[in-house]
């Protein structure tokens, strides 16, 4: 659609009601909505009483640039989540959510488009790349062919006007990539891969300085005139930002104080004896409001913040008050006339959730992007590659041609023989891409130094069954990572956490490790027998446990402890699918 043809008009200087554009975008009505969270106290994390964070809200965005205000803590970020069928759902105590007319649940999700705070894209690709994994992952290779999936993705780039960095990475910690307002646009074309005509943000402003704010907000304006309802939480946006809003609903503690045209926020807050200074933001402005740092010449006005309560007799609270204006009681209207027209039936129609490609196109797409990642970012295994030479060398020197004849010497040797796609392409891709420079080929360079210095079993085939069970040993140990890293959300946490699992494995061991550790494990040996059954969970006892008796390395035994780690592997992954809540927000 040609923008220009259409006649645009902004909210301060229209009625901000209606946005003129020749296909208009879905209307969604939310109703009701009662949301609460049950927040974890204490070191036990003891479930606290319930808070009611949404306090029977209601509205209706159409087509156009719809801004959810407010200040910090006062909801913004829950009602845009709720709305837009992401917030748990457990927590919903009643309301019911509509886009035109139609009851949505999970489908919701994959019909519009949701644009994170914190971007989701791949530091080491370009921008044209990021958005062609977009393209190639939720466009149906049915009806959209690789040229159509190219030439998607060049308009995009046209639209965005990020033509001059479109080969340009998007930067990480080595390498320096495109500005914070090109970054944000490329998140945004993401999600325009898909050319949703429903479109949420989550304060697409943050972190960015005023011009580049005001571009990207200017941005969505002109999306929005293309036919599209764009809806997005922000917190104090300035006035060149502010009168390109046709509708604002401004929320405090949870309640609606203002739902209408962005135009008319103003003449409402004045009506109600609030006065706006000369050169004030109006957003500014009406935050006073509702912190309490402006104060209403109205005897009837008080407001429920901090210490400043009005001591009149009528007291009504900014949402009270909102609840009495006519602003609502057209919002009512407007909602009784849909919810009367709503197909019951709908319901029970809405499929689950499904991806636009299958299990091993999306398989093949995603490992592509890791291993351009883990060849553009080479850092990671220079890094894997040196430590395993300094210890294997280290490993070599320490046992450098043990004596045959030891029975310890034999128990020493042994010691050193030793984790907009489905979560299970996520996992897998990581695993297969990972497993050349990561593992595989660190550990067979680890294995051909310090096998041979301590005068091993020669043969090949002895060598070769040493290399893999270090290999299924560190493969296992990464899935375990993973694990772990899957089920908390912090980074951290889970470098805490990771040290855990392996200490208990650990208890298996502790008698070679004596050796090793010079004794440390001694009094433990005895302490922790009776966590001796732990040793069936144990990678370590699975890589390095053979039969004493055994002089050399017993082939049959090196081939139980492979498959013994690739069970492992396996039951790590099955846990780390029920732990990878977090990742599905990032798969989607
Ligand atoms: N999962 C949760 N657990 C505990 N508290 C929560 C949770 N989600 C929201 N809250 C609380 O609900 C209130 C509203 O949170 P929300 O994130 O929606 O506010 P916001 O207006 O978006 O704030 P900000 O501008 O700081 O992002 C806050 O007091 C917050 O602490």
């Amino acid at each position: 659609m040609d923008v220009s043809e259409l006649k645009m008009l902004p909210a301060g200087e229209s009625d901000g009601t209606k946005v003129c554009v020749k296909v208009p975008g879905p209307t969604l009505t939310y109703q009701n909505i009662h949301y609460c969270i049950r927040e974890s106290r204490g070191p036990c994390r003891k479930r606290g009483p319930e808070r009611e964070i949404l306090k029977n809200v209601s509205g209706i965005m159409k087509t156009g640039l719809n801004a959810i205000m407010g200040a910090t803590g006062s909801g913004k970020t829950s009602l845009l989540d709720v709305i837009a069928g992401r917030k748990d759902p457990r927590g919903l105590r009643s309301g019911q959510v509509l886009v035109d007319n139609k009851v949505v649940t999970s489908d919701l999700r994959l019909m519009s488009a949701y644009v994170v705070q914190d971007d989701i894209l791949m530091g080491t690709l370009t921008v044209r790349e990021n958005l062609l994994f977009s393209g190639n992952l939720r466009l149906p290779r049915k009806q959209c062919s690789t040229a159509d999936k190219e030439k998607k993705v060049e308009s995009i780039i046209q639209e965005l006007g990020l033509e001059d960095c479109a080969d340009t990475k998007i930067g990480t910690e080595f390498i320096r990539g495109v500005s914070g307002g090109e970054r944000k646009r490329c998140s945004i074309g993401m999600e325009l891969i898909t050319s949703p005509t429903l479109l949420f943000l989550d304060e697409p402003t943050t972190g960015l300085d005023s011009n580049t704010a005001n571009s990207i907000i200017a941005l969505l304006h002109r999306l929005s005139r293309g036919g599209r309802t764009i809806i997005f939480s922000i917190h104090q946006p300035r006035y060149s930002i502010f009168r390109l809003f046709d509708h604002l609903t401004l929320l405090h503690k949870g309640e609606t104080v203002y739902a209408g045209p962005a135009g008319k926020a103003m003449d409402y807050f004045q009506s109600l004896g609030y006065t706006c200074e000369a050169f004030n933001n109006p957003a500014d402005f009406f935050l006073d409001i509702t912190n309490g740092e402006a104060l209403s010449s109205m005897p009837t006005v008080t407001w429920f913040s901090g210490s400043k309560v009005s001591l009149c007799s009528l007291e009504k609270s900014l949402a009270e008050l909102y609840r009495e204006s006519h602003y609502c009681a057209a919002v009512k209207e407007e909602l009784k006339c849909i919810t009367g027209r709503s197909d019951p039936s709908s319901e029970a129609k809405t499929k689950a959730a499904s991806y636009a490609t299958s299990f091993f196109y999306q398989l093949k797409v995603v490992c592509w992007r890791t291993m351009l990642n883990v060849v553009r970012n080479p850092q990671t295994s220079y890094a894997q590659m040196a430590m395993n030479i300094i210890c294997a060398l280290l490993i070599g020197l320490i046992y450098y041609q043990m004596p045959l004849s030891l029975p310890e010497a034999l128990q020493n040797r042994h010691e050193n023989s030793g984790g907009y796609y489905r979560t299970s392409v996520y996992f897998l891709s990581k695993v297969f891409v990972d497993l050349l420079p990561n593992r595989i080929v660190p550990i067979f360079i680890f294995s051909s130094i310090c096998y041979y210095m301590m005068g091993l079993n020669p043969s090949f085939t002895a060598f070769l069954c040493f290399a893999l069970t270090m290999s299924m040993v560190s493969l296992a140990g990464v899935s375990l990572a993973f694990l772990v890293s899957a089920s908390v959300s912090t980074f951290a946490m889970a470098n805490v956490l990771i040290a855990l699992p392996f200490v208990f494995m650990m208890v298996r061991i502790q008698t070679y490790a004596l050796n090793v550790f010079g004794g440390f494990l001694v009094n433990l040996n005895s302490m922790l027998n009776w966590l001796s059954w732990l040793k069936w969970a144990s990678i370590f006892k699975y890589g390095l446990d053979v039969r004493r008796r055994k002089r050399e390395i017993n082939l049959q035994m090196q081939k139980l402890h492979i498959e013994c780690n690739i069970s492992a592997f396996k039951i790590y992954y099955q846990l780390f699918k029920c732990f990878s809540v977090k990742f599905s927000k990032i798969t989607r």
